[in-house]
């Protein structure tokens, strides 16, 4: 039996996570740039279908390491408010990961919009 109303309201919990994160997360501000003028670029030049796939792909890569980073970095904050060398471990390679998709958002941006630039 599926029960829906459950499903709104874990719905509604994952909607006030993506809100937390935008308040209280600088680089998820910046990620959020990044998305609307990327999008707006790409409406402008008109991306074909398989162009668009390749940038919500970078995009939603982005926001979903920098979601589990951000979800990291509380429980870290949580279990280990003193220093310890695997606190700052757990940080920083939750960190890399969204680095890592970030190189990989700049790649597919290049290949996308650098043969569109009529220089
Ligand atoms: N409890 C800890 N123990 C050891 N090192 C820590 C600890 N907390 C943070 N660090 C180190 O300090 C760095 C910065 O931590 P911080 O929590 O400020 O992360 P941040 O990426 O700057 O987070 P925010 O996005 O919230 O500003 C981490 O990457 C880690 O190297």
């Amino acid at each position: 039996m599926i029960d829906f109303q459950k499903f709104i309201k874990s719905t509604s919990f994952a909607i006030k996570g993506i809100r937390s994160m935008i308040i209280s997360e600088n680089n998820a501000r910046i990620h959020l740039l990044a998305s609307i003028v990327v999008i707006s670029a790409g409406i402008y030049v008109e991306l074909s279908n398989q162009e668009w796939l390749w940038i919500a792909l970078a995009i939603a890569l982005v926001w979903i390491l920098e979601a589990i980073n951000t979800s990291i970095e509380a429980l870290v904050d949580l279990a280990s408010p003193d220093f310890h060398p695997l606190a700052g471990k757990a940080k920083d390679v939750a960190a890399a990961a969204v680095l890592i998709a970030s190189i990989f958002a700049i790649i597919v941006g290049i290949i996308i919009f650098f043969p569109k630039l009529s220089l």
